[in-house]
């Protein structure tokens, strides 16, 4: 193994979310994901069909894959899931039976909340805690202003915005979209409470700096999931769009800044439902790909291994939600 002379890990780790590649997969991966989590049986089996529609495989793995093909460092590389295989339980495993001591984590989630972050870090230690031996892991910092995730983002932006019509371009909105989550855990991301809002917003505005700062732009929410009773962030993107027709706006270009590859939700969520809502509207629409293997974003990785190894989120930061049993369960 080759390692940097000056590098602080000796092993990186990406953490992901995790995706079903068969049709048999589907279900139990929707099982491990929404455990406890009060998501009502019918948005399920809606979600379900989505995967299903697609075959069954959820882009995320293999973008994963990718995006790890396409790293340049100095460090062996592992990579563990939150939901599906490989499962980072088994990954830590592998780890500790290489000799790893001190990995750093990469995880493909940019932006400060309980599902962005935190839980991705009891995930670690829930992973460490089974494994004896298990080396000490460091979750990499936030990169959501990163100019690497910055730089990607622009770019995707504007060959969106290339791909409308040239009559719709001048007055094209930019409509970010980030996976809407509860009110209340919206009310506590961060040390300060609203990071994830906040961080979201920052993103936004960095990337319409730089493709054209005179450009008006809103943020939207998509995926949303939960029961109906709990509030979540709003508008989403579907009835923002109805909005904006009812404004006047005549095309829009979606940025899904609030993730980092083209994974099932921005497919599904974008690229079938609301580019459906706008043709029903007779907007001109296009989607800007996410950072995924853009070679900003993969040289960010090794910019931020090289950075001072970051301090670990508070422990009061960014608090798991209460949990609920889901409705239909016994
Ligand atoms: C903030 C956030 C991100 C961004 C940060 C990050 O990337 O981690 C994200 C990403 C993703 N979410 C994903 C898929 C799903 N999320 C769900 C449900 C939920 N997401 C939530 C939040 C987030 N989710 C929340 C609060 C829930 C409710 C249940 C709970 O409290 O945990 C459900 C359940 C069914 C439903 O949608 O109702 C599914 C299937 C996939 C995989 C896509 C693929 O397979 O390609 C990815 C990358
Ligand atoms: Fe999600």
């Amino acid at each position: 193994m080759v390692m940097g002379s000056t590098s602080a890990y000796d092993a990186l780790l990406i953490v992901s979310f995790g995706g079903p590649e068969k049709p048999e997969d589907v279900m139990p991966f929707l099982e491990n994901v929404v455990r406890g989590r009060g998501v009502p049986r019918e948005r399920l089996l809606a979600v379900e069909a989505h995967y299903q529609g697609f075959g069954g495989v959820s882009p995320i793995n293999q973008q994963c894959r990718d995006l790890i093909d396409a790293l340049d460092v100095d460090l062996p590389v592992y990579w563990g899931n939150r939901n599906w295989q490989p499962f980072l339980e088994d990954t830590v495993r592998q780890m500790a039976a290489d000799g790893v001591t001190r990995a750093a984590a990469f995880v493909t989630a940019a932006y400060s909340s309980y599902s962005s972050c935190r839980q991705y870090l009891d995930d670690i230690d829930r992973a460490r805690a089974a494994v004896p031996g298990a080396p000490e892991i460091v979750k990499l910092r936030h990169y959501y202003d990163h100019p690497g995730f910055i730089a990607a983002m622009a770019d995707h932006t504007r060959a969106a915005l290339d791909a409308l019509p040239a009559s719709e371009r001048g007055a094209a909105r930019l409509v970010f979209t980030a996976h809407s989550i509860p009110v209340s855990m919206a009310q506590t991301a961060g040390p300060q409470g609203g990071a994830y809002e906040a961080q979201l917003r920052k993103a936004a505005a960095l990337v319409t700096e730089q493709v054209d700062p005179a450009r008006s732009w809103d943020l939207a929410w998509q995926s949303r999931s939960g029961p109906p009773s709990v509030p979540w962030l709003e508008p989403d993107i579907c009835d923002h769009l109805e909005r904006l027709h009812d404004d006047g706006v005549r095309a829009v270009v979606t940025v899904p800044i609030g993730f980092v590859s083209d994974h099932m939700e921005v497919i599904y969520d974008l690229d079938v439902e609301a580019a459906a809502m706008a043709e029903k509207l007779g907007m001109a629409f296009t989607r800007a790909s996410t950072a995924g293997t853009h070679p900003r974003f993969v040289s960010m990785v090794s910019e931020l291994l090289a950075e001072p190894v970051p301090a670990r989120c508070a422990a009061l930061c960014c608090p798991a939600p209460r949990r609920r049993p889901t409705p239909d369960a016994s």
